[in-house]
């Protein structure tokens, strides 16, 4: 990557006397279930780095789920009964997003908890490092919709898979993965998770540079982002020895955790269920 400033980062920086490289951050947003984990997985077999150690990756996936904000105990109790609205942006922690992103294109390492479905609660004892690479993905419902996060990314990508299809997706996945009845997955989607996409998810697509219709399906717009990041990796130096991890971003929430960390090091876009 050239040293011409992008989002007000240029492509090195110094950091604590070293050199560090910025990873060029990809949002990748979409309706739920409209495939973003899938075509983030897609993209990282086809680069190769999906069996590749979690230490030595260039390319690396980040879940927005990692940063759901902790529920107050009545909060947790309407969750229970698909009575909170997850798919508003208060559901999440912007600014815990942003500044681990910010980390991120500093060349830091973080550790992110992965989220628990079944228990609408951040898992503080599976803790997810990330390393620094060279190309980093993010995905989630509503990544482009807070502007501070948005001006982040040097690539934003919008999956646009048709509505039907993503609930036909949803129920069977919340109700084998996420611990849900059929009942409560109908009627989250109609009261919640169906007007906040269109309030706030949809809106978000105006801010795409490429729009990937049918998902994963969609091999060729995949191959061509493919194309686009070996690029991208063809530019940067190959050695992971020659980035240092100086300091790591800790995730609040695990702060309060009394359980040993587990570090996932394979996990190629994690999304616990
Ligand atoms: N192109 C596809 N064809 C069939 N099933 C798919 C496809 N893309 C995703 N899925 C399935 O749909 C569900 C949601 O996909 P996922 O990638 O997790 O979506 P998102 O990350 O947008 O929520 C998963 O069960 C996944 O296996
Ligand atoms: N405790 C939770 C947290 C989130 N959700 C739903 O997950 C969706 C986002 O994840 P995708 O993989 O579908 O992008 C979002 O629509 C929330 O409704 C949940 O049901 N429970």
């Amino acid at each position: 990557m050239s040293d011409t400033p992008i989002n007000g980062l240029t492509g090195a920086q110094k950091m604590n006397g070293t050199e560090e490289k910025t990873p060029f951050l990809i949002g990748v947003a979409g309706g739920t279930a409209s495939g973003k984990s899938t075509v983030c997985k897609r993209i990282m077999e086809k680069l190769g780095q999906a069996e590749i150690d979690n230490k030595q990756r260039q390319v690396v996936c980040i879940s927005q789920d990692s940063f759901y904000r902790e529920l107050t105990p009545s909060e947790i109790s309407k969750a229970a009964r698909g009575q909170f609205n997850f798919d508003h942006p208060d559901a999440f922690n912007e600014t815990l997003i942003r500044d681990t992103l910010i980390d991120i294109l500093a060349g830091k390492m973080v550790q992110i908890p992965t989220y628990d479905y079944r228990n609408h609660a951040l898992k503080k004892d599976e803790v997810l490092t990330i390393y620094p690479a060279d190309v980093v993905l993010f995905e989630g419902i509503l990544v482009f919709y807070f502007p501070e996060v948005r001006k982040l990314f040097h690539m934003k990508l919008f999956v646009d898979t048709d509505s039907d299809t993503r609930l036909a997706r949803r129920v069977p996945r919340d109700i084998n993965e996420r611990g849900r009845d059929l009942d409560q997955v109908l009627n989250q989607y109609m009261n919640f998770v169906k007007p906040a996409f269109e309030e706030f998810c949809s809106p978000t697509k105006k801010f795409a540079d490429v729009i990937i219709p049918r998902g994963a399906d969609n091999l060729v717009a995949i191959d061509l982002i493919v194309q686009h990041i070996r690029e991208i990796l063809s530019s940067k130096p190959r050695n992971s020895e020659e980035r240092s991890l100086p300091q790591v971003r800790v995730h609040p929430a695990m702060l309060q955790s009394p359980t040993k960390r587990v570090t996932i090091s394979n996990d190629v876009c994690k999304r616990p269920h």
